[in-house]
């Protein structure tokens, strides 16, 4: 079976209308651009995919990763990562706290779990910064430690929800090369959620377009 996702005729009703209707497949290390004025739905069709897709909405079609069915599979079941431009950092916790937070359960004990986060810190630039509040993190290192949050879960893809919006441009250029890397490097096939057309034109590949119905 296929790698990567596949939105098999994908389509997000609410009440009689259908928001969101999309066909396509991402391979893997691909990224998809998801484009569309506010409130078109394109939050809505990640939500969908993570498994978090509020009650007012009904879904139909299928969603395959790696070839597996997933619609119907709970959050934690799907293996889908998803990055955010708000919340990036839990604020209560430690950096360490945080990427903890994103470490697949089935690696046991303290030893090898903290062991994980300092390599991960490291692949960032950031060795020894697990004890630190994210209060005293830049935006370009709270970001960092949001993407390796994801990734430390081990996802088969990556869900970017306008996750570079909130960074300056010289920054937003550097973290979108790494997010884009790293997608590559780890064969996640991509669906990138953005306002930004410097994002959809880095992002390289196809874009789809979501729009109103009442439009
Ligand atoms: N939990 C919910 N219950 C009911 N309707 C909702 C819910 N969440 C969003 N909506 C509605 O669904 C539509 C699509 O919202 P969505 O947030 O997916 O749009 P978007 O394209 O991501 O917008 P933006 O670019 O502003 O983030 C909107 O009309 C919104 O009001």
């Amino acid at each position: 079976m296929a790698e990567g996702l596949v939105l098999e005729r994908l389509r997000i009703t609410q009440g009689d209308t259908e928001m969101v209707a999309v066909d396509a497949s991402v391979a893997p290390g691909e990224i998809l651009t998801v484009m569309g004025p506010s409130g078109s739905g394109k939050s809505t069709l990640l939500a969908a995919l993570t498994g978090t897709l509020a009650p007012a909405f009904t879904l139909g079609g299928r969603i395959l990763l790696d070839g597996r069915d997933i619609t119907a599979l709970p959050p934690e079941a799907r293996r889908t990562g998803i990055l955010f431009q708000d919340e990036l950092l839990f604020p209560h916790l430690s950096v360490g706290g945080n990427l903890a937070f994103g470490l697949p359960p089935a690696l046991k004990g303290r030893a090898a779990r903290r062991a994980r986060i300092e390599t991960a810190l490291a692949e960032i630039g950031m060795a020894g910064f697990a004890p630190r509040d994210p209060a005293t993190l830049s935006g370009g290192q709270k970001a960092r430690v949001a993407l390796m949050r994801s990734l430390l879960a081990e996802p088969r893809a990556l869900l970017l929800d306008e996750p570079f919006s909130r960074l300056d441009a010289g920054l937003r250029g550097q973290i979108r090369t790494l997010v884009f890397e790293r997608a590559q490097s780890q064969g996640l096939p991509v669906l990138l959620v953005t306002h930004d057309a410097a994002d959809a034109e880095a992002a390289g590949g196809r874009v789809i377009l979501l729009g109103r119905r009442d439009d």
